[in-house]
């Protein structure tokens, strides 16, 4: 037998093993679930904790279901012949731990080992499996030793899988990982890291793992749950099956947009033009909202009161003193309405008190007066007494026996349910709702304004400004996330990130992007614009520097793009070569026909290749008509980042260009997309 097929019978054996163990455990856990569900108990503590293993054990049972696909995919030979298996999954048999997960430390050589790094491994081996059966070994050796006759050395793996044809739809690439993408995703580091990196380099693969590491390893993440953002829904769709590939189901998936609308309980808004993304994502409306909100709260001037018809007033020292107490206490408006409200009552109440005193005084007086210096409190001294009022110093009880009775928390408890003194506090510190706050902004700012106040036909540039106005109203929102992924993060405008920084007070994210493929709403030219000052400053930045996307051929077209979008990257180098891009040249009014007619041919030429034509936003609809009913994908440029095809064709680089700001970037974007091949027509 040949070497390769002794081994490949051998880990055969292995992964049958492996298989047999995994179906045991599953058949175990799935009739401990039920047990579980089954047991009930009146005791809250049991019952708690009988919840927390039925949460365990679900999780334990998708993690096993998951991992059935591709179990193992690995294994490493340190240089005293012990060995390890790489997998999806853990699995054990009393003391000997069969296969590793693949995020567990000690599976870290597997992926970060290098001939010039051997870490104590002699060979890498990764196997191919097609259901259960082995379908290819193939090994590295990685100290420098000679093959042996039970390696077998050949192709990597990796070249395979990126070569392997698209299908639309991301997958994990948990058996590739390559060594620098494996450093950012078991890093320890529990603030912001910022992955960056030139097209292709694998940014949103190492964005997903993470979440997936970050799952297993953080607490936090794993008790408030992972939220990934991504650019658009077309974006999630593409990258929606690599988690759950990973046995992880529960991680939230949104766009920042959708996570605001549905956090406010709004509809779908509808997508906005980059000017208006722009200007209404900027971070200076931040402390324009701050103001509209403080501009209801108590403005100077008096307040005044009626309690039973008798006018009380606020004077402006009063009033300002709790407007400062309420407002200084940063709770948000509506909340510190409340306290505004109770410092008011308390004053009233001190003031009908002080008024019933002068009041009653006056009236001790009088009588005394009438009753030709009869002391009233004396002679009623022991009826007071058995009431229970206790004499002043001076022997009196009168007025002090009727202040008494004028209980200052009952007087409190009426001012409270005052109609008229709550009317008196709407008008100097009313209740305010988010659509009315930003809807006084926007009086001021005509660029950013809804046609209709009565029916403000609110936009997603609008979102975040809605958001952060609730923020100022009500505080918090109620959803927070223990660790958040941002994947093409240069796209958000500085008021998402104020939406998405509130959702993850931890500050515990994955941010992944590329500032030279940032779109006309953000611009964004440093990390520092995009995060703020502060975070970018303590944020982990991390760098990918090899492209698996694409050839070396497509990177070379985009390059001097590149160097005028942004002259200090360095290209990302590419891994593989292939077939040099095509230009045809084609006049305006030829264009579409020579679109119709490349995209044809690679269609043709590949009848299971994922083409796709990329087309500025307006000529869209145009080339979609001409192509008809075509398996080939139309996608407007301003929706392209983080996809790719195997073969793309570029219709009017001009016209891309010249469609809006910053359209040299859309470009760059665009002819970055191909997996293969590149075609650009104009
Ligand atoms: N280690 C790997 N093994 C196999 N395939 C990989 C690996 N790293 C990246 N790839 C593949 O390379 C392609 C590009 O990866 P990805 O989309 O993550 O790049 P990106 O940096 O996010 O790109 P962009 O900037 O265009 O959004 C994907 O098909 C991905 O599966």
């Amino acid at each position: 037998m040949q070497p390769r097929q002794t081994e490949q019978s051998a880990e055969q054996q292995y992964v049958d093993a492996l298989y047999a163990r995994l179906d045991g455990e599953s058949r175990r856990v799935r009739a401990d679930l039920d047990d579980a569900r089954r047991a009930s108990s009146a005791d809250p503590a049991e019952a708690y904790t009988r919840e927390v293993r039925v949460a365990m054990l679900t999780r334990r049972e998708r993690t096993l279901d998951a991992a059935g696909h591709h179990l193992c995919f690995g294994r490493i030979d340190d240089a005293g012949g012990r060995t390890l298996h790489i997998g999806r999954t853990g699995l054990s048999d009393g003391d000997d731990q069969l296969l590793i997960d693949w995020r567990a430390e000690a599976a870290r050589p597997f992926y970060a080992a290098t001939a010039a790094h051997p870490m104590g491994l002699r060979r890498r081996r990764h196997l191919a499996l097609d259901g259960r059966r082995v379908t290819r070994v193939s090994d590295e050796i990685l100290d420098g030793t000679e093959p042996g006759p039970g390696d077998v050395v050949g192709d990597g793996p990796l070249l395979e899988a990126i070569s392997a044809r698209r299908t639309g739809r991301m997958r994990d690439v948990v058996s590739t990982l390559q060594a620098e993408q494996d450093a950012i995703i078991r890093s320890a580091h529990r603030g912001v890291t910022v992955v960056e990196g030139g097209p292709g380099t694998g940014k949103t693969v190492v964005a997903l793992h993470r979440a997936a590491y970050v799952l297993a390893g953080f607490e936090e993440a794993r008790s408030d749950g992972v939220l990934v953002l991504g650019p658009g829904t077309r974006f999630l769709d593409y990258i929606a099956e690599v988690l759950p590939s990973l046995g992880e189901n529960d991680v939230a998936m949104s766009t920042a947009d959708r996570l605001v609308a549905d956090a406010l309980g709004l509809p779908e808004a509808p997508a906005a033009g980059h000017e208006l993304r722009r200007a209404a994502g900027e971070a200076r409306l931040a402390d324009e909202l701050a103001a509209v909100v403080r501009g209801y709260q108590a403005p100077s001037g008096r307040l005044t009161v009626l309690v039973d018809g008798d006018p009380v007033t606020l004077d402006e020292h009063a009033l300002a003193e709790a407007r400062a107490t309420a407002g200084g206490t940063g709770l948000p408006h509506n909340q510190a309405r409340e306290l505004f409200k109770d410092l008011v009552v308390e004053w009233v109440a001190d003031e009908v008190q002080a008024r019933a005193r002068v009041f009653l005084a006056k009236l001790d007086e009088d009588i005394e007066v009438l009753t030709g210096g009869v002391n009233v409190d004396k002679a009623a001294a022991g009826d007071l007494a058995r009431l229970g009022f206790a004499p002043d110093d001076g022997g009196r009880f009168g007025h002090a026996a009727a202040v008494a009775e004028l209980d200052p928390g009952a007087l409190q408890a009426e001012l409270a349910e005052d109609v008229a003194l709550e009317r008196a506090v709407e008008a100097a510190w009313p209740y305010l709702v988010a659509q009315d706050v930003v809807l006084d902004l926007l009086d001021a700012r005509p660029e950013i304004s809804v046609p209709d106040a009565d029916a403000p036909a609110w936009t997603a540039a609008h979102l975040p400004l809605l958001d952060e106005a609730e923020h100022l109203l009500n505080g918090p929102p109620a959803r927070i996330y223990g660790h958040v992924v941002v994947d093409e993060a240069q796209e958000l405008t500085p008021m998402q990130w104020r939406s998405v920084l509130r959702r993850c007070p931890g500050r515990s994210m994955t941010v992944v992007g590329d500032l030279a493929q940032a779109g006309p709403a953000t611009g964004a030219t440093s990390w520092a614009d995009a995060l703020g000052a502060d975070l970018a400053r303590r944020a982990d930045v991390r760098t990918l520097t090899v492209c698996y996307r694409t050839t070396a051929e497509v990177l070379e077209v985009a390059a001097p793009l590149l160097a005028r979008i942004a002259p200090d990257q360095a290209p990302a180098r590419a891994v593989r070569n292939g077939d040099v891009p095509r230009r045809v040249a084609a006049a305006s009014d030829e264009l579409v026909d020579a679109v119709v007619r490349e995209t044809g041919a690679l269609a043709a030429a590949g009848p299971d290749d994922l083409v796709a034509v990329v087309a500025a936003d307006a000529a869209v609809e145009q080339i979609a008509g001409a192509l008809g009913d075509t398996r080939v994908r139309v996608v407007p440029v301003s929706q392209v980042r983080g996809l790719e095809f195997d073969a793309v064709v570029v219709a009017d680089p001009d016209g891309i260009t010249g469609a809006r700001p910053g359209g040299e970037r859309d470009l760059y974007v665009a002819l970055t997309r191909p997996t293969r091949t590149l075609v650009v027509v104009g």
